[in-house]
């Protein structure tokens, strides 16, 4: 079966800066691919490398074709990415926002029909924002902007998700609903979830493979309780901490107070 997304030696970096180095991997369709790393390991700028945001070497292939081949539209067909820190341009409302998820598949007249407005009221009910669709962007708490920019994503309809840290500022239940949505997504639909995460339980429970990355460069790869281990975890993020692990195997990070 050919990959959803594969990376052949992949390097990137800002104006000559190498920050991300001979990073190869592999998700199939349906797949979920959790990135982790400390702070600066490379996870964001490898998410714009794939998202076409940022200049890299090596190869990057998306439903098996390179990304380099693909024009901005067809990029947007295929890849639906989520920045860490999204610009939120001013007065637009909440509805008007996500509707920019629907850009790419707007005719040359670039009116939105009927169904762009319904498949926008129906991503904003799925991030649970319906309530706030008239709102304007500016004026949402920091949790519900984060819900706003997936809503856009998903109104984009891709086949591939680049999310980057989409839990952050998220209460627990937030979070968790918005990951069990990402689940379904993949599961009923076959769409292809590329995350960064922080919360490393988070990515164990969600996450087919994580993707551990240090100083640019990939240090574990595997199933979450191969790569998590409190070795790494000391060695990687100079954090104390135990894994542990939930009735059904699945490891649970959590720190420990240095004593
Ligand atoms: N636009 C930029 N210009 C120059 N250097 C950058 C730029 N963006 C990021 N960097 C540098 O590249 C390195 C990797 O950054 P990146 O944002 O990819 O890390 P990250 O793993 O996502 O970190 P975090 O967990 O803190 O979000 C860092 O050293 C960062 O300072």
């Amino acid at each position: 079966m050919t990959a959803a997304l594969r990376l052949d030696r992949v390097a990137a970096g800002y104006r000559g800066a190498e920050v991300v180095r001979g990073v190869s991997a592999a998700v199939a369709e349906g797949g979920w691919l959790a990135i982790v790393g400390p702070n600066g390991a490379g996870k964001s700028t490898l998410l714009k490398a794939i998202a076409g945001l940022v200049a890299f070497s090596g190869d990057i292939e998306v439903h098996g074709r390179s990304v380099t081949a693909l024009s901005r539209r067809q990029r947007a067909h295929e890849i639906g990415y989520a920045p860490q820190n999204p610009l939120l341009p001013d007065g637009l409302t909440v509805t008007d926002y996500v509707l920019l998820g629907r850009t790419p598949h707007l005719g040359a007249l670039a009116r939105e029909s009927a169904t762009d407005r319904s498949i926008v009221e129906e991503s904003l009910a799925r991030v649970d924002l319906g309530g706030l669709a008239a709102r304007r962007m500016r004026t949402l708490s920091g949790g519900e902007q984060q819900r706003a920019v997936l809503a856009r994503v998903l109104a984009q309809r891709t086949r591939l998700l680049l999310l980057d840290e989409p839990t952050t500022g998220l209460d627990i239940g937030h979070a968790q609903a918005l990951l069990e949505l990402l689940d379904r997504l993949r599961r009923e639909d076959g769409t292809t979830v590329v995350t960064t995460l922080h919360d490393l339980t988070f990515a164990a429970q969600y996450a087919g493979d994580l993707l551990l990355v240090d100083g640019g460069e990939v240090v574990a790869a595997g199933a979450p309780e191969e790569v998590l281990t409190a070795e790494r975890l000391r060695r990687h993020y100079a954090a104390d901490a135990e894994v542990l692990r939930t009735a059904d195997g699945r490891p649970v990070v959590t720190p420990v107070r240095p004593r």
